[in-house]
This record gives structure tokens, C-alpha cells and sequence, in this order.
């Protein structure tokens, strides 16, 4: 069943609506601010016109930019809307109000994105992940709240503190791994992040390590810099583990939107970027951003950030996503 037919079934009023979960509260709760824009918009919208026209499509276009879906991807929607309106042929705008709704979500199903969405561990053995991302986006605080998660789930997690570039990064690390007490490793501030790595995974290793969360610093003022930093990094984790990192994870700012996506560009370029960690999603009105880095960049956002709580960073679900940016839009249908 896709993700639109379990939708339909939660709003069919006929249909007893599964149980809301708690995780799919809090996506519920962290996009309602995305949700009130975008809800609004698509209002104003639906009310403003009679007839599904040219003009109609224009500004429904004009309405998706602005909800940070990105150029591209509201292109695409409003073409491919435009030859499902004739097919179905549908007049009204509340007749088309759920075709957009489905056509937006088709996008989550494309690629095989969906299935990419957890974050890539192994079953046996160490488990290595990189996370890169310029200053401030909130890279530090996810490694902690998911150093959290993963040892309150038993695995024995290590931290790295590669980000020596700032001796302030260093410490907000360490006080993270106190909140949740899993071990940093670290050096002095300046020194050679490749060598905190090897320290890391030599550690990692001898102590049999579940998880290496490695923090590395991200300067894109220098690419190049940048990517002889995180090759170093990769090749040092490679002479001891082959088959990792197993992830590289950008850290991005929601609330930054298309500041955001140039950033996800530029990082794709400089390093093999595995997912997207969205933080501050909880922040912002700009959540259709998402549909963006999808359609646009090609990548799966894993985690998304819903507030500063240890407990606020989640796993990437579309189906909740969906659900809670669209759910006051679809239709209920008899
Ligand atoms: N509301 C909200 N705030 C967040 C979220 N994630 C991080 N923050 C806040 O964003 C701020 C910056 O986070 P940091 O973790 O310090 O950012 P950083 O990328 O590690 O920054 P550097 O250590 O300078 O590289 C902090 O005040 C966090 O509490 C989130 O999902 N929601």
C-alpha cells in the first residue's frame, strides 16, 4: 500500500484510524509550523479561484516555491498535475486539493528513497559514522542525542572529537557525551583531526565498540582543505575497518532553507555524502524543504531534528512526515 492509500484510510472517515504513535506525534508536532504556512497558502489558494485554469497552476506553482519545495520540484508537480487534472478531469480547485497532495508524496516513493531512510549499521562488528556540516547547523548536539539513543538501546557507542579546529567544538562534544554517557575521544585544540580519528578507532576497536560517532569540522570557505581533511579521515578509518565509514552524514539547518540545499550541493560534491541529518525542523515553517533535497539532490534524509531535547532527534519516516504536513489539507472522503 502506498503511502497516500494509508493516508486516505486515516482520514476515510468510514475507517477507524490507526493509533497515532509517539513518534509520529512529535513529527506531528514539530512540522506545525511548517504545517499552519503551508495549510494557509494551499487555503488562500483553494479560495481565491473558481476554476482549475492556467492562472490557477501559476500561482499554485508561486504557492509551492514558497513553501520551500524548491523551483524544480514544484516545476514538476504542477506539469504532472496539470496532465492528471485532464485525466481525471477535475474542475474544481477542492477536486484537485488531493491529486496535489498525492502527487507530492508520489515523490517519497520514487528512487527507492524510502528504503534508504535508516541509518546504515552493522549487524556485526564496528559501526562507523561520519557526520560533516558547516558550524552552527546543530551537528554536535545530533551526535549526542543519537550517542543517546543508541546506548540506551545497549550498543556501546564512542565518541570522536574531529572537529579541532575550534577548541569550543572539542568541549561541547565531551559535554554531550556526558549527558549521554558514552566515552569522547579527543586531542588538543589545532591538532591533526586524522589523528584523534585513529586514536578513535583504535580505541573503538580494542574495546569492542558497537558504534564510532566521529564529529568531523566543516569549512566549505575551503573545499579543498575540506576534502584532503575528510579524505585523510577516510583513509585512516580504512587502513583498520575496509568497509567504513558506513555513513557519511550531512548535518543541515532547516530553518537556513535554500541556504541549506546549497550546502547539501556543495558537500555532495566534495565527499560522498550518504544522508542528510535535517536539524531544527521544529524551528521553522520552511519543512517542504525536504520534498526539495529529495527530488532535487537525490538523498535520503535519515534523522531530522524536532527540538534541543536529547530525546528530539528522530528517524526519517516519510509516512509520519506526510502525515503531519499534510494532514489538515486531505479531504476526508465518504
Ligand atoms: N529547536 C531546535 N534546536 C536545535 C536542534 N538541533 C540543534 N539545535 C540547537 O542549535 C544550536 C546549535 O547546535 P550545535 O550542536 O551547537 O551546532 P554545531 O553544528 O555542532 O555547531 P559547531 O559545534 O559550532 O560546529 C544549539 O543551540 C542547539 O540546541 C533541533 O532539532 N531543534
Amino acid at each position: 500500500m502506498g503511502i497516500f492509500d494509508k493516508l486516505k484510510n486515516v482520514f476515510n472517515k468510514n475507517e477507524t484510524p490507526e493509533p497515532i504513535t509517539e513518534t509520529q506525534e512529535k513529527m506531528d508536532k514539530g512540522l506545525e509550523k511548517t504545517r499552519k504556512t503551508f495549510g494557509q497558502m494551499m487555503n488562500e489558494l483553494m479560495a481565491n479561484f473558481r476554476k482549475v485554469d492556467e492562472d490557477f497552476f501559476e500561482e499554485l506553482e508561486e504557492t509551492l516555491i514558497t513553501a520551500d519545495v524548491g523551483f524544480e520540484t514544484a516545476m514538476r508537480i504542477t506539469d504532472e498535475l496539470r496532465q492528471e487534472v485532464k485525466l481525471q478531469n477535475a474542475k474544481k480547485p477542492e477536486e484537485v486539493q488531493n491529486v496535489i497532495v498525492e502527487k507530492l508524496v508520489s515523490i517519497y516513493e520514487e528512487n527507492g528513497l524510502e528504503e534508504q531512510n535508516e541509518v546504515n549499521l552493522q549487524s556485526e562488528g564496528l559501526s562507523i559514522i561520519l557526520f560533516v556540516g558547516v558550524n552552527g547547523v546543530g551537528k554536535t548536539t545530533s551526535i549526542g542525542k543519537l550517542a543517546n539513543q543508541y546506548r540506551e538501546e545497549g550498543k556501546k557507542v564512542l565518541l570522536a572529537a574531529a572537529d579541532t579546529f575550534r577548541a569550543g567544538a572539542i568541549d561541547q562534544l565531551i559535554v554531550w557525551g556526558d549527558r549521554a554517557q558514552v566515552d569522547v575521544v579527543y586531542g588538543q585544540a589545532g591538532g591533526d583531526p586524522a589523528s584523534v580519528v585513529f586514536d578513535a578507532v583504535k580505541r573503538a576497536k580494542d574495546e569492542e565498540a558497537d558504534i564510532l560517532l566521529v564529529d568531523t569540522a566543516g569549512r566549505l570557505q575551503n573545499k579543498d582543505h575540506l576534502m584532503k581533511e575528510l579524505e585523510k579521515i577516510k583513509r585512516i578509518i580504512q587502513r583498520e575497518v575496509p568497509d567504513a565509514p558506513h555513513e557519511v552524514l550531512l548535518v543541515v539547518d532547516a530553518t537556513t532553507g535554500q541556504n541549506a540545499m546549497v550546502q547539501a550541493k556543495q558537500f555532495k560534491e566534495t565527499t560522498d555524502v550518504t544522508g542528510l541529518v535535517l536539524t531544527k525542523l521544529d524551528g521553522t515553517a520552511k519543512g517542504g524543504m525536504v520534498l526539495a533535497i529529495r527530488n532535487e539532490l537525490n538523498l535520503p534524509v535519515k534523522l531530522v531534528g524536532l527540538g534541543e531535547g536529547i530525546n528530539d532527534l528522530q528517524p526519517f519516516n516519510p509516512s509520519e512526515f506526510v502525515y503531519g504536513l499534510f494532514k489538515e489539507l486531505i479531504v476526508a472522503e465518504d
